[in-house]
């Protein structure tokens, strides 16, 4: 199977699976709104400020212009940073609208919308309506960029209400490196992939501070307990949190320095600010935005997400990282389950 698919973000993960979808056999066209990144992917195959040491397919081409990346695209794969998820995407429905297209969207994104609280299939679905679209589909799972480039083993999940449209991605991405599953618990997969990127700022916290791994077993396991508790209060199937978008995520954002999160976190645990820290990544960091909206969800539901409300307290309102962890050591003691 091989088709036309525009791949909407050009950074460290829009780009690898851009040049996955490439080596399927499909023909794809990469948008990036940075005409010098799109110069450079088109005549040195590399995107450097991303993903060192990598040489993207020559058949990948980058465009600059929306409207030329989506030309007979039947498949558009959205994978900018989430708060760029709706203006992105408002800009692709005039172009939908105008062409009478109507193909099918995949999101890649991991992260709820500030004050909206929205999963990013619910702004997709707001900002591209029924009548310019097909299905929906969110890929997520244990997925570092670093890692597919390497053509290194990787299992993610697609998610959506029409497993058609479920088996369709699955089918797109499929290789001998890259497998994925099926799940139709949109609303778990994605609070699960927003959220876990907390706990990884959590982890990478403890370790800059110089804790064990208890420490980052207990963060990682009380994490995911809460997670689910926000994702049940939704009805997202509690089996999700225990597979590759859930409990998969975890451990590989919450253990690797390859994670932006985890790294955000190692620094804050360093002693850096906030702001030097975003500053220095240069790339985005979901987990400092998704902590103030789940934060204010979980208020909002009375849900308790006390590891999410300490982080919360330790981005937004300059709390001692020791302090809070000191505060959650020393919560009344309660039974696991
Ligand atoms: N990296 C990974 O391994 C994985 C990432 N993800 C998720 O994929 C999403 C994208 O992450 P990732 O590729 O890593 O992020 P990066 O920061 O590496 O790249 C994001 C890209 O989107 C661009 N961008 C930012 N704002 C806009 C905008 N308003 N319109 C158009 N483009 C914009 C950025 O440009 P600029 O830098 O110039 O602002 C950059 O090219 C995130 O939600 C992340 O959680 C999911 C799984 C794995
Ligand atoms: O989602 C990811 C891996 O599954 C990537 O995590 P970071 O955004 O923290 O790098």
């Amino acid at each position: 199977m091989s088709e036309k698919i525009a791949v909407l973000g050009a950074g460290s993960w829009g780009s690898i699976l851009a040049n996955l979808l490439d080596e399927n056999g499909n023909q794809v066209s990469l948008w990036s709104y940075n005409p010098k990144q799109v110069e450079e992917l088109n005549t040195k195959h590399t995107n450097t400020h991303y993903i060192k040491d990598f040489t993207y397919s020559e058949t990948l081409i980058a465009y600059a212009d929306l409207k030329e990346a989506l030309t007979d695209a039947t498949t558009i794969l959205f994978v900018v940073p989430t708060k760029a998820v709706r203006s992105v995407a408002g800009q692709v429905k005039a172009v939908l609208a105008e062409t009478h297209a109507k193909p099918a969207l995949i999101h890649a994104s991991k992260g709820i919308e500030q004050d909206t609280y929205k999963r990013v299939s619910e702004i997709l679905a707001e900002e591209i309506p029924a009548e310019n679209r097909s299905s929906i589909t969110v890929l997520s799972g244990p997925s570092h960029a670093e890692d597919v480039a390497k053509r290194d083993i990787t299992l993610i999940t697609a998610a959506s209400t029409d497993l058609d449209a479920a088996k369709h991605v699955q089918n797109l991405f499929m290789n001998h490196y890259f497998r994925v599953y099926t799940n139709s618990d949109v609303i778990g997969v994605e609070i699960a992939a927003a959220l876990k990127n907390i706990i990884a700022l959590g982890t990478g916290a403890l370790h800059g501070l110089g804790y064990g791994d208890n420490a980052k077993a207990a963060l990682m396991t009380r994490g995911l307990a809460e997670v689910s508790r926000l994702g049940g209060s939704f009805g997202a199937n509690p089996q999700t949190f225990m597979g590759l978008a859930g409990v998969g995520d975890i451990i590989v954002t919450g253990t690797s320095s390859n994670s932006r999160n985890w790294r955000a976190g190692d620094q804050l645990g360093k002693g850096k600010s906030l702001d030097e820290v975003i500053k220095n990544m240069g790339m985005v960091i979901e987990g400092v935005a998704t902590t103030k909206a789940a934060y204010e969800l979980a208020k909002q539901r009375g849900v308790d997400m006390p590891i999410t409300e300490a982080i919360y307290q330790v981005l937004y309102e300059g709390k001692e990282i020791r302090q809070a962890i000191s505060d959650l050591m020393q919560r009344e003691g309660r039974s696991e389950f």
